[in-house]
């Protein structure tokens, strides 16, 4: 990737694509709420891909001679926000290689989970990459995010999957994430579910409330033959 100031969320005026041509839906949520596992579930039912800009960014953090590597290991290691210029590129290039593959036929249906994480990334993507359809948002209490993270830990092998990384997370995730979804709460575009209760009931209440936004499941016509 070009030096971080070439990079399009600095550089770029107007969005890549309109809110028309591809939709993009936010999924945000305390570390832990459950962000992942609902998306695989919408997955496999909408239609959407899914890109999680956690998972972007420890794929650039492992690519041999990326510039950013050792920069993207501490903040995540600290639970700190990566610089947006980073995460923006990473999630367009992402968008246009999905696109590129999946060819004419398919909707163009992005859900992208833990982003963005600040003011200034949300404000950024929206007016560089694409303005989002809606935010999807995992309400879930710390002292639960705490029990799935640790469970997490003692497979994930993830840097931050350890009390003392947590706690930095869930301190980020209050001061700079939630004013993001108090910004989207005030123009009316999240959608709120809880998350505290097993995958499927939580899933449950996403496909309820996905309905009511207008966005229903992938439907396979069979057709009569003879
Ligand atoms: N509703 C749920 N109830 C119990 N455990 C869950 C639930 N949703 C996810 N988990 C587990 O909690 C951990 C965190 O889930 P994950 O989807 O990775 O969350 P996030 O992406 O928000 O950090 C994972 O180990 C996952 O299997
Ligand atoms: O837009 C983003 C998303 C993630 N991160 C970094 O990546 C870490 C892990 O994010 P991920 O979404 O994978 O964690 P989860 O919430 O799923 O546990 C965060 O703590 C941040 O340090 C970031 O800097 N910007
Ligand atoms: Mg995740």
């Amino acid at each position: 990737m070009p030096a971080i100031e070439k990079l399009g969320a600095t550089t770029r005026t107007s969005p890549l694509w309109s809110a028309s041509e591809v939709t993009v839906i936010f999924v945000l949520g305390g570390p832990g709420a459950g962000k992942g596992t609902q998306c695989q579930k919408l997955v496999s039912d909408y239609g959407f891909k899914h890109l999680s800009a956690g998972d972007l960014l420890r794929e650039e953090q492992d690519r041999p001679g990326s510039e950013f590597g050792e920069m993207i290991k501490s903040n995540i290691k600290e639970g700190i926000i990566v610089p947006m210029e980073v995460t923006i590129q990473l999630l367009e290039n992402a968008m246009k290689a999905q696109i590129e593959a999946e060819g004419e036929a398919w909707k163009k249906l992005f859900l992208i989970d833990g982003f963005p994480r600040k003011l200034d990334q949300a404000h950024a993507f929206e007016r560089t990459v694409v303005p989002s359809k809606f935010t999807l948002f995992f309400d879930c209490s710390e002292a639960v995010m705490e029990k799935r993270l640790l469970q997490r830990g003692e497979t994930s092998g993830r840097s931050d999957d350890n009390l003392e990384s947590i706690k930095k997370r869930f301190r980020v995730f209050v001061e700079t994430s939630m004013p993001v979804v108090n910004e989207f709460e005030s123009q009316n575009r999240v959608v709120k579910v809880s998350a505290e209760r097993s995958p499927e009931e939580v899933y449950r209440d996403v496909q309820a409330k996905f309905r009511e936004r207008g966005v229903e499941p992938i439907t396979i016509k069979f057709v009569k033959t003879a």
